[in-house]
């Protein structure tokens, strides 16, 4: 009898952030091994479906880095990255296109369809949505010690979101689901990071929240304890004192800007881990790392 009462209990937990976020906009980066692992993937594609039928607008935008890797491998072609992104030749750009907008958006909708949602997968060409100009990438040569330009060839920068599909999609009750390729001014592909991806549509929605899905807990301290809450205003210092590093900066850069675009809050969590989403969105103490102005 008390383990069904508290089974209630754990579902009236959920009642104020249920009335916080009906009717709100969720975006949720899919990324890691929460798009590797067979339990998690179906784990994931049911929390959205919650989500959808709870009355919150979940909006996913995915990744696929290591996906594209192996094609490109089965091909004979090395990847090479640069300050995290991909090199991208035209022959690149091609096998991202089709994984990304291809085999990978369409399991995630496939997954979402088959356990009772109503997915639809999208590039940035659909409906102009995502409009990228190429990146200007600069680094010091080590031996003039002197800032260069670097070509990357197709990798993309957001110029500007069109987020009236999905708008339209939202309205009409489906899921978008959104891979990180971009259209250029002339009708040119872009390859574009889907954490910056996530965190420009989360902006240009306003959505409540962005969630990225990542491979640790969070951010981490230097004593290696994860952090729980960061403001916006003091994550310079947390990368210039080199407490985040790596691929943890252009994360917590875009948790920053989309805050400042006017997303409520951003949150880094562990998609290791079963429900994480879930978990973040409908409990007291949330999981992982929120990043806003508090
Ligand atoms: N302060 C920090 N807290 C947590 N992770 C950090 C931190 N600084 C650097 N990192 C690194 O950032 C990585 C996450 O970035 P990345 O591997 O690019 O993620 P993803 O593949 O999910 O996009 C972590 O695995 C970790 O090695
Ligand atoms: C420019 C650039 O690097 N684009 C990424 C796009 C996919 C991505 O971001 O996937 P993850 O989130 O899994 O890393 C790439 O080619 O890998």
């Amino acid at each position: 009898m008390q383990e069904i009462i508290n089974k209630a209990k754990t579902l009236m937990e959920a009642l104020p952030w249920i009335r916080n976020f009906y009717g709100k906009t969720i975006v949720i980066k899919y990324g890691g091994n929460a798009m590797v692992e067979e339990h998690l993937k179906v784990g994931f594609a049911r929390d959205i479906i919650m989500m959808k039928y709870i009355g919150l607008n979940p909006v996913v935008v995915h990744g696929g880095g290591p996906q594209i890797g192996k094609v490109l491998k089965a091909m004979g072609k090395e990847s090479r990255f640069i300050q995290g992104m991909r090199v991208t030749d035209t022959e690149t750009m091609d096998v991202v296109e089709m994984v990304l907008g291809g085999k990978v958006n369409k399991e995630i909708v496939g997954n979402i369809n088959r356990h009772g949602g109503r997915a639809v997968g999208l590039t940035g060409k659909d409906g102009n949505l995502i409009v990228a100009h190429k990146m200007e990438m600069t680094a010091v040569n080590p031996d003039t010690l002197t800032p260069e330009i670097i070509d990357v060839g197709m990798v993309g920068e957001v110029e500007s979101i069109n987020p009236e599909i999905i708008t339209g999609l939202e309205n009409a009750n489906f899921i978008p689901v959104i891979a990180p390729v971009g259209v250029g001014l002339s009708g040119e592909t872009y390859n574009i990071n889907a954490d910056l991806v996530a965190g420009r549509v989360a902006g240009a929605l306003k959505a409540e929240k962005l969630i990225l899905l990542t491979d640790v807990e969070g951010v981490k301290g230097k004593d290696g304890r994860l952090i729980s809450t960061i403001d916006v205003q003091r994550v310079p210092d947390l990368i210039n004192d080199g407490t985040i590093t790596g691929g943890m900066i252009p994360k917590v850069n875009c948790c920053v800007d989309a805050v400042e675009e006017g997303v409520k809050k951003a949150h880094i969590i562990d998609g290791r881990m079963e429900h994480a989403c879930l978990l973040e969105i409908f409990t007291d103490k949330g999981i992982g790392t929120a990043i806003a102005r508090f």
